[in-house]
């Protein structure tokens, strides 16, 4: 099934609500549909002739060697979605070669994320997405606990001082998880009532500081969820971030913000080969996945697809949507003339725009 076909079976699976609660984004949903625009309006212009067989599209990430350059971008409550949940979603990512991150809003225990993905592949990479929390001993028994479970890198949001206004959930009332679901990764946490949504902290309260306070309490690599300022960029990297994630949340924090992919050059620049670039938001096919990293990505994140896949067709569907991303990132790297993701390239990204004037090279 392609990726839209499977969209279409997850609306007739989910309750409309919870199909909603994916599907939806902050405020008019602007930023929604810009992150999916964006890549309309780029074009990779091929070189030829360079010997494009025996291609490899592996990728060195932080905690993962050779992963596909496709990842799991942290989504939330995948038991609502399937009734395996995020262990259907591990198994996948596994099975694929794809580092799953999964989250503090998971509605299975990360140690068993870990397990599942470690039945389907010897050495799966899993990461454990978190929220500073206003309190330190929180935020460190959520470390300690992905530590024990095996995740190999840690990946803090931060784009989310406070809960995004999403227009759908707050039409629908779905405000919380169902009863006989929880966030079982907040469960005995020191001082924190166990497992309702509204406990997974969103904080306006940290600062870099906290954040180099965490990079320094865990042997892990930390990446930053949520970057678009190049100077936040920088700042990440200064502060012991072991890559930085480009991504506007989807477009569910702020409806004011550019197009993730827009963001993407200017935080490359910034960086200077320092540290992995990461982008998610608006990834649909295999030539957004060329044109992030011809500029300057080392993979991106998808996230609503893989929810999709899931809500339509348990672990396979995940596994066609990942397998799919990859086929058709495959080729596009083909028809242009590359055997490496290094062999895309910035000047290989143009606009449409300038390719229907003519031109200006
Ligand atoms: C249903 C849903 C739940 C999400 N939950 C989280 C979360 O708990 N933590 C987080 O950092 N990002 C979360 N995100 C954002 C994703 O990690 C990612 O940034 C975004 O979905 C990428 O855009 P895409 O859906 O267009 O691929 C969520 C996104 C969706 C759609
Ligand atoms: O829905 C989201 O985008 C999200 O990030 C989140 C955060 C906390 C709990 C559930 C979801």
């Amino acid at each position: 099934m392609t990726l839209r076909a499977l969209h279409d079976a997850a609306r007739e699976a989910l309750d409309p609500a919870h199909y909603d609660y994916v599907a939806g984004g902050a405020g008019e949903e602007r930023v929604l549909a810009g992150n999916e625009r964006a890549f309309d309006r780029y074009a990779l212009l091929p070189r030829v002739l360079r010997g494009a067989e025996d291609r490899d599209t592996a990728a060195d990430l932080p905690g993962a060697r050779r992963a596909a350059p496709v990842v799991v971008a942290p989504t939330a409550f995948h038991r609502l979605m399937h009734p395996d949940g995020e262990r259907a979603t591990a198994r996948a990512a596994a099975a694929e070669g794809a580092v799953l991150i999964t989250g503090t809003a998971a509605t299975t225990a990360v140690a068993d994320v870990v397990a599942a993905a470690r039945e389907t592949a010897p050495d799966p990479a899993v990461w454990f997405q978190l929220y500073l929390h206003p309190r330190p001993a929180v935020t460190e028994a959520l470390v300690r606990r992905a530590e024990k479970a095996g995740c190999t890198a840690l990946v803090v949001t931060v784009d989310s001082p406070v809960f995004g206004r999403h227009t759908r959930d707050l039409r629908n009332g779905f405000t919380d998880l169902p009863p006989g679901y929880a966030a079982e990764n907040m469960r005995d946490l020191p001082g924190a009532p166990p497992g309702a949504l509204t406990d997974i902290p969103m904080s306006a309260s940290p600062t870099w500081r906290d954040f180099g306070e965490l990079a320094r309490m865990t042997s892990l690599p930390v990446l930053v969820k949520g970057v678009l300022h190049p100077a936040d960029a920088r700042l990440a990297v200064e502060h012991g971030a072991a890559g930085v994630v480009v991504s506007n949340h989807g477009g569910r924090q702020s409806d004011a913000v550019p197009a993730a992919v827009d963001c993407l050059p200017a935080v490359v620049r910034a960086v200077a080969g320092r540290v992995p670039v990461l982008l998610d938001g608006g990834v649909r096919r295999g030539s957004d996945v060329a044109v992030a990293l011809a500029l300057g990505a080392a993979a991106v994140g998808v996230g609503r697809p893989v929810v999709w896949g899931l809500a339509a067709e348990g672990e396979a569907g995940v596994r066609s949507v990942l397998a799919t991303l990859r086929d058709e990132y495959d080729h596009t790297l083909a028809l242009c003339g590359g055997r490496r993701n290094a062999d895309l390239t910035e000047d290989m990204v143009v606009t449409r725009d300038v390719v229907t004037r003519g031109g200006t090279w």
